[in-house]
């Protein structure tokens, strides 16, 4: 079994990856949980019939009661209702605070059910059970949980650090080729902004096969990036920043197809290379590196552009959690496997999106 460590203060917290893990569910979270009871599972109408007659049997033959609540699969489900609905169903159950909340599914059950447990009882344990490539590689590490607003994107949320993350790759052998290609956007990502030779590496193993053949090392150069950027700056006021390459423009995308027309890693993968190409106009990114990038995405099937109007531009900038004042950092590459914060006016970014 592959292990890492996120070692934060008082939350330090171990990812698990190995195939079968998923049976194993049980006596993993009684190590990790071990005041806990109750666990209250949350998953997608989707993930529930594929998975839970392999968990729910591994958490109540350690003991555990469980109780599950199954929400619609899908970006609209990271919402207001159906936070409100957890929360009422954790009380309906009896959760105490000694007990736990797990999340089982993609990074939309892991945003929403980690937003539930940091706010029921004001904060109870919470596990990480991803399901997709992207869930992965990086919504189940470091501790981010949000809803979206009508607003935008991720705009009421926490911070609030899982107890555990549990990956078993042989639930990605499920995902369709779609939701396996978002993920590879941000697996792309993490090359762009700390890895080259992880970049070029996926540059000799561009497809959905070659990379499922060395997942284990995929998972873990990912997960391994995530958690050390997260330790230097849980709290995403400097370092951690990086993580948001392609994601300005990105969320940008999202809006302007009201969550439906293009997925999270869809926009991002679009949001990246634009990113890359507003460097390259402003000096700072090498000619020819939002083109390297675009080509890896595209063997992916991933999109290279989104038409956005300059007012859907305005309005994820004016969003964006980057933003301090009249200015924002913008993430630019430096060169492929190095990204920095470029803090700008924020009339000038939609005046070089122009
Ligand atoms: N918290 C963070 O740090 C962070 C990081 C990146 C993305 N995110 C968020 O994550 C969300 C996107 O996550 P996602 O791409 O996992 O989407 P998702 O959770 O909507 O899952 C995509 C689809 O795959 C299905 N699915 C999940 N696991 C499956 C499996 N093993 N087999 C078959 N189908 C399966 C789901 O039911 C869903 O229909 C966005 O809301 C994004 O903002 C958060
Ligand atoms: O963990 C982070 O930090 C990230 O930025 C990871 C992103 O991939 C992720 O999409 C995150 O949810 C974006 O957060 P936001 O702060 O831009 O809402
Ligand atoms: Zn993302």
């Amino acid at each position: 079994m592959k292990t890492l460590n996120v070692n934060l203060p008082g939350r330090s917290y171990d990812i698990l990856m190995e195939r079968g893990l998923l049976s194993r569910a049980g006596e993993l979270c009684r190590a990790a949980l071990p005041k806990a009871s109750r666990l209250f599972v949350v998953t997608d109408s989707t993930v529930g019939p594929l998975y839970l007659n392999r968990i729910i049997p591994a958490l109540e033959n350690t003991g555990f009661e469980t109780a599950i609540c199954e929400i619609p699969a899908g970006e609209a489900s990271k919402c207001v209702e159906q936070l409100s609905r957890l929360w009422e169903c954790m009380m309906d159950f009896g959760l105490t605070r000694t007990d736990a909340v797990v999340a089982l599914g993609g990074g939309v059950v892991g945003d929403l059910a980690g937003f539930a447990a940091a706010t029921i009882l004001r904060g109870v344990d919470f596990v990480q059970i991803p399901t997709t490539l992207l869930a992965q590689v990086d919504s189940s590490v470091g501790g981010k949980v949000a809803i979206d607003l009508q607003h935008g994107k991720n705009l009421a949320g926490a911070f609030w650090q899982p107890r555990l993350v549990l990956m078993d790759p042989a639930v990605l052998g499920t995902l369709d080729d779609k939701t396996f290609a978002d993920g590879m956007a941000e697996v792309i990502k993490y090359g762009c902004i700390r890895d080259a030779a992880f970049l070029f590496w996926l540059e000799q193993h561009p497809s959905r096969q070659e990379i499922m053949a060395d997942i284990e090392h995929v998972l873990y150069t990912c997960c391994d990036i995530k958690r050390s950027v997260v330790v230097e700056d849980e709290r995403d006021t400097g370092a951690r920043m990086v993580l948001n390459f392609g994601h300005t423009l990105g969320h940008a995308y999202e809006l302007a197809g009201h969550y439906q027309t293009w997925t999270h890693g869809q926009a991002v993968a679009a949001g990246m290379v634009k990113a890359a190409e507003l460097g390259v106009a402003m000096g700072i990114t090498p000619a020819g590196l939002p083109e390297r990038i675009g080509v890896l995405l595209g063997c992916f099937g991933l999109p290279v552009f989104i038409p956005c109007t300059h007012a859907d531009y305005a309005a994820a900038i004016g969003l964006d959690k980057k933003g301090a004042g009249d200015s924002i950092s913008v993430i630019l590459l430096e060169e492929a496997g190095k990204a920095a914060a470029h803090l700008m006016p924020k009339a000038k970014l939609l005046e070089e999106l122009k």
